[in-house]
């Protein structure tokens, strides 16, 4: 019988490579793949560690691939990821929001633009190196589960892929907890068996992402006031883009009481200052909603919820109160519930489905 066909995302760090000799080990027909998504060929001539699609990138997953034994090429992204990833990214920060780039990333390059043009050359799948597994429920739905390790978890960032997309993806390393993924690349001699974990956002590597924001849109975004819940004039902010709800550093605000951002309005280019209290809601509604694990859900209670990345979750009633549209109760206050971000719900350690925070 012929072997599967499957085009690993390479990345150039140990997870994705070791997804790439495990698939190999399992008998499937691999092909590595560096996607370049954000940088021009002069930023990657000077960029020193590489990040994840500069030339040390490309040279670090080709190394592997040869190692491994896989055909090995890198191609260009970069429409996709400026259109879906960067544009999205600037635009959320200049209408007061706090995006996930790599929400968008993953299902609008990762798989709709790589997985389709996977599929066309022939392959069944692709695999990446993401802390998730994939399985098949009995409803016939596919739903991503939460990875073996709590601690790397990244079942968050993959909520809002489709079912057809599911259907033709690969997650090995979803089985396994970090120290054995670095282990089992020591004993394959893979070279980068001791790269450093990627980090925050990969275009912005400085982390400076509000001059990037100024950098990529032209725009020079105007300073104003902090506010009081109630419209009183605390201070100047720097511009809308420097905030987030939930921010507690750099306001330079003084209340009588630690002082958080708690909301941003960008019609009256106001940022809003209030206490830890003021900062904690119960209550949030989302859209852009995508499901998973059940088709559609319209009335449940105590559902377990993310609210961001690394938010240990909590529990709510999750209501339908539009066609795009959920509510979301929690059973107690949260801090920080941000425009932008996602709210992503699970059932039993699947992925039941989310959508952003309005
Ligand atoms: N530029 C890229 N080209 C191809 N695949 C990529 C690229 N960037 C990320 N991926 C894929 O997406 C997965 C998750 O990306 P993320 O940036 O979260 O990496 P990570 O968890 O640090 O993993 P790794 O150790 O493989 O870099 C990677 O394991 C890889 O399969």
């Amino acid at each position: 019988m012929m072997s599967k066909k499957v085009v690993v995302g390479m990345s150039g760090g140990v997870d994705s490579s070791v997804a790439a000799m495990l698939l190999k080990q399992q008998g499937y027909d691999v092909v590595g793949v560096t996607m370049q998504i954000w940088q021009d060929e002069a930023e990657e001539v000077q960029q020193e560690n590489g990040g994840c699609c500069g030339l040390s990138a490309v040279d670090d997953a080709r190394r592997v691939a040869e190692t491994i034994g896989i055909p090995y090429y890198v191609m260009n992204f970069k429409d996709d990821f400026r259109k879906n990833v960067m544009d999205y990214f600037a635009d959320s920060y200049l209408n007061g929001q706090t995006p996930n780039p790599c929400i968008a990333c993953n299902r609008y390059v990762k798989w709709e633009a790589l997985l389709e043009r996977s599929l066309q050359i022939g392959a069944d799948y692709i695999a990446t190196g993401h802390y998730a597994r994939i399985e098949k429920l009995p409803n016939g739905r596919y739903a991503i589960r939460n990875s073996v390790t709590a601690a790397k978890d990244q079942t968050y960032a993959l909520y809002n892929l489709t079912q057809r997309q599911l259907a033709h993806t690969l997650m090995p390393v979803g089985d396994y907890e970090k120290p054995q993924i670095r282990k089992l690349a020591e004993e394959a001699y893979l070279p980068v068996a001791h790269k450093a974990d990627s980090q925050d956002i990969c275009f912005v590597p400085n982390g400076d992402y509000a001059s990037f924001i100024e950098e990529y849109t032209g725009k020079i975004v105007p300073e104003g006031n902090f506010v009081t819940p109630d419209g009183k004039i605390l201070g100047r902010h720097k511009g809308i883009i420097h905030y987030t709800v939930g921010q507690r550093k750099g306001l330079g605000i003084s209340l009588g009481e630690r002082a958080f951002v708690t909301e941003i309005r960008p019609q009256t280019n106001e940022v809003v200052i209030g206490n830890r209290a003021q900062a904690c809601q119960t209550v949030l509604r989302a859209n852009h909603l995508n499901f998973m694990a059940r088709e559609d859900i319209q009335e449940e209670d105590h559902v377990f919820a993310k609210i961001r990345y690394n938010h240990k979750g909590a529990y709510c009633h999750v209501k339908r109160t539009g066609e795009d549209e959920i509510t979301c109760t929690f059973e107690e206050p949260q801090h920080a519930i941000t425009p932008g971000q996602a709210v992503v719900l699970y059932e039993d350690g699947y992925v039941l489905g989310g959508g952003t925070i309005i």
